[in-house]
């Protein structure tokens, strides 16, 4: 093992190939200590088949690199040991009481103290006064909590992510990202892959994914500069019609309607400051010049996000 004290996953070149389909390729991370990293992109672009070569459970056909300073080709078994992994399917028991399914995992596990780790797992997550709730009666929002109490049974320093809240209302969103932010508060690592920009919004930094190449990259206050994305704000008037006109205008890249504001963006700045200075000159709306926030960020990312590798008119 050799100890690298920055960085939790370090992975350089990973690539997987299907058949005759590169489904990751060349694909470089680095995943500071201590961070929640975000994983976006389209459906299908390589998010999980990625997420399950940095933990050893898939091997690469190229590529290489350590997860929690082991290496993910040579020590996967390590690697579990330290890792929670979250897969976006809920696969723990229906007929079976929360208590019941995260004693079932921690015997998987073989962890020692089993009743003393469950109780803990409860109390952690705020699972106790369901502790006998049979997991099939639960809402989306507990079942994912309960999830979450499973992959922390066994204390990783890792925990891998993969659409947690897919379907999970909001409300149970945040509730779920305020356990994210108390676990990585207390020195545990969240890599987590999203399609929702509520939570793309929480991370401390971010990676964006399409066809299984990485495509940017860095600290989450930074992407919308990274992008090259210029921003002006527009208040006043009859917003939907002018947020209509805008749509319909070549110099504009993008239009986000926050309420009665509409966030006008674009990466050629000569362009938008053109459309900018002549509704100045109209006088029907306020435009402020703004930067460029990582909302504006994700929505033109995910903009561009078809499903990748999709077959035209079909299934994958
Ligand atoms: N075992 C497999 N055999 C063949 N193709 C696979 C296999 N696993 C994944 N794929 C294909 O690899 C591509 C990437 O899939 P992956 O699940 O990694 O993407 P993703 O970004 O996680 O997507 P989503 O957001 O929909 O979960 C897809 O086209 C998928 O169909």
């Amino acid at each position: 093992m050799t100890d690298n004290a920055d960085l939790a996953i370090s992975v350089r070149g990973l690539t997987k190939r299907f058949g005759d389909k590169t489904v990751v390729d060349r694909f470089d991370m680095d995943v500071p200590r201590g961070s929640i990293y975000g994983f976006l992109g389209p459906n299908g672009s390589g998010k999980t088949t990625t997420i399950r070569m940095m933990c050893g459970l898939l091997v690469p056909d190229g590529g290489e690199g350590e997860c929690l300073g082991y290496d993910i080709l040579t020590q996967s078994r390590r690697i579990k040991e330290h890792v929670g992994y979250m897969t976006q399917r809920f696969s723990l028991y229906e007929d079976l009481t929360i208590r019941e399914n995260l004693d079932f995992m921690a015997r998987m596990f073989r962890l020692k103290d089993r009743t003393a780790r469950v109780d803990k797992a409860l109390d952690d997550l705020g699972l106790k006064d369901r502790a006998d709730q049979l997991a099939g009666t639960l809402s989306g929002g507990w079942k994912q909590r309960m999830s979450l109490a499973a992959c922390m049974l066994h204390e990783p320093r890792l925990l891998l992510l993969d659409e947690p809240t897919a379907g999970v209302d909001p409300k149970a969103r945040r509730d779920f990202w305020d356990e994210i932010r108390r676990l990585s508060a207390k020195g545990v690592t969240v890599l987590v892959s999203t399609h929702y920009m509520d939570e793309a919004v929480q991370c401390d930094f971010i990676a964006y994914i399409a066809y299984g190449r990485r495509l940017i990259s860095g600290p989450a206050g930074e992407i919308p500069n990274i992008i090259g994305l210029h921003t002006w704000q527009v208040e006043g008037g009859d917003i939907s019609a002018l947020e209509e006109e805008l749509r319909e205008d070549e110099r504009v890249g993008q239009v986000a309607r926050f309420g009665p504001v509409l966030h006008v963006s674009g990466t050629d700045q000569a362009a938008l400051d053109e459309v900018a200075h002549e509704h100045i000159k109209r006088g029907t709306h306020k435009w402020t010049a703004r930067e460029a926030g990582l909302e504006e960020a994700f929505i033109y990312l995910m903009a561009g996000a078809r499903d990748n590798f999709a077959v035209p008119g079909g299934a994958q």
